[in-house]
């Protein structure tokens, strides 16, 4: 098979599939350190071999341990194995987020464990096996792609970012319904028990990348990035909505529309758009992959923090986010603050006219 994903070793670049791969489950309100000391446990029915397996230091212990017991196998053992064996498999993907977009980013890619010892959950080491466990994984990432969050966000690769403020790591995702691509930087290790400091932030060519004072948004994106990197970590989502949803050359026109008087609004609605085309609901899967349910949002966008409230996130502090505030983006701030309810203060000395 061509392009086959062959796994083995929980240590490979595909490893995370091994049932060794240090990945704990909870089934039933008991925790098992990895699904192979789950699967090796449920061929007893004997409680003391049950937790000496389940106690095992490691998956190759708990292996080893129930072949000590492979004359009290329980009698239905071969009609329930492949159950048990796909239990403990949507346990550990639904329990483990980045596994599951993992799994999923495969797309159709033959998935086979290649083992020269197993020929019924592997390949037998020369194709001839059932690759039944390979089977079971690509069963399961069938379920998957077609269910929430996936079917809206697709996570597609990450790579190291290193930046003039740090060194971020970039996570690639893509919109299966209109291919829009968008990024996630995330910095330092992200502890989701507590609240991670998070920033949205749409692209704006002309802020982000040229240096433009007609808005505030390069400014902000600096100090997002500054600030995530002294707070230790944290992670800015960056959003291709370009021109608040409308696109890069619409934004010109509107611009063009602004440099004859209208303002960021009106010039929207001039062209026939409403002021903020803007989606937000994809950032639920962006953020069910990092495993961040609970937020400090940079920003000065209600609609942001409602955003993210309609998807489930606990947006437990908004933090305010307002830079590069010049005589340029005066009357830009001044409409999104009267027209677009954005929270601006005036302390940073100018009138927001
Ligand atoms: N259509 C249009 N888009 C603009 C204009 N100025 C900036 N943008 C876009 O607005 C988006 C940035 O949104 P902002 O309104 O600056 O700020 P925000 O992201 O909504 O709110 P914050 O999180 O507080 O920054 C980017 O997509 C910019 O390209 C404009 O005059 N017209
Ligand atoms: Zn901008």
């Amino acid at each position: 098979m061509a392009d086959a994903i062959q796994f083995y070793e929980p240590n490979e670049r595909y490893g995370f599939f091994s049932n060794f791969s240090l990945h704990s489950i909870v089934i039933d309100g008991t925790t098992w350190p990895t699904v192979e000391h789950y699967y090796q446990a449920s061929k007893f029915l004997a409680a003391d071999i049950i937790a000496r397996v389940h106690h095992a230091t490691t998956p190759e212990q708990a292996f080893k341990i129930s072949r000590e017991y492979s004359k009290q196998v329980r009698p239905d053992w071969n009609s329930i194995k492949e159950a048990v064996m796909m239990r403990g498999l949507r346990c550990k993907f639904h329990q483990h987020h980045p596994l599951a977009h993992w799994l999923v980013a495969t797309e159709t890619q033959p998935i086979v464990e290649h083992c020269y010892s197993d020929a019924y959950w592997g390949d037998g080491g020369d194709g001839s096996g059932q690759n039944r466990l390979g089977q079971l994984l690509m069963a399961l990432r069938d379920e998957l792609k077609n269910k929430h969050p996936y079917k809206m966000i697709r996570y597609v690769d990450a790579a190291q970012l290193p930046t003039q403020f740090g060194v971020f790591t970039m996570h690639g995702f893509v919109q299966p319904d209109n291919n829009t691509e968008h990024l996630a930087l995330t910095y330092g290790e992200l502890d989701v028990t507590k609240p991670v400091l998070i920033r949205l932030h749409s692209e704006c060519l002309t802020g982000d990348a040229l240096y433009s004072l007609r808005c505030d948004c390069g400014f902000q994106l600096q100090k997002a990035l500054e600030t995530i990197v002294s707070h230790g970590s944290g992670a800015l989502l960056y959003l291709r909505q370009e021109g608040r949803g409308i696109g890069l050359l619409n934004k010109i026109r509107a611009y063009h529309l602004q440099d004859k008087g209208a303002d960021t609004v009106e010039a929207n609605e001039r062209l026939g758009f409403a002021a903020d085309m803007r989606e937000y609901h994809f950032c639920e899967g962006m953020l069910h992959y990092l495993e961040i349910d609970q937020v400090k949002l940079m920003t000065n966008n209600p609609r942001k923090v409602q955003a993210l409230c309609i998807a489930g996130i606990n947006v437990v502090e908004r933090v305010p986010l307002q830079e590069g505030h010049n005589i340029y983006n005066d009357n830009y701030l001044a409409t999104k603050s009267s027209k677009l309810r954005h929270i601006l203060s005036k302390e940073d000395g100018f009138s927001l006219s």
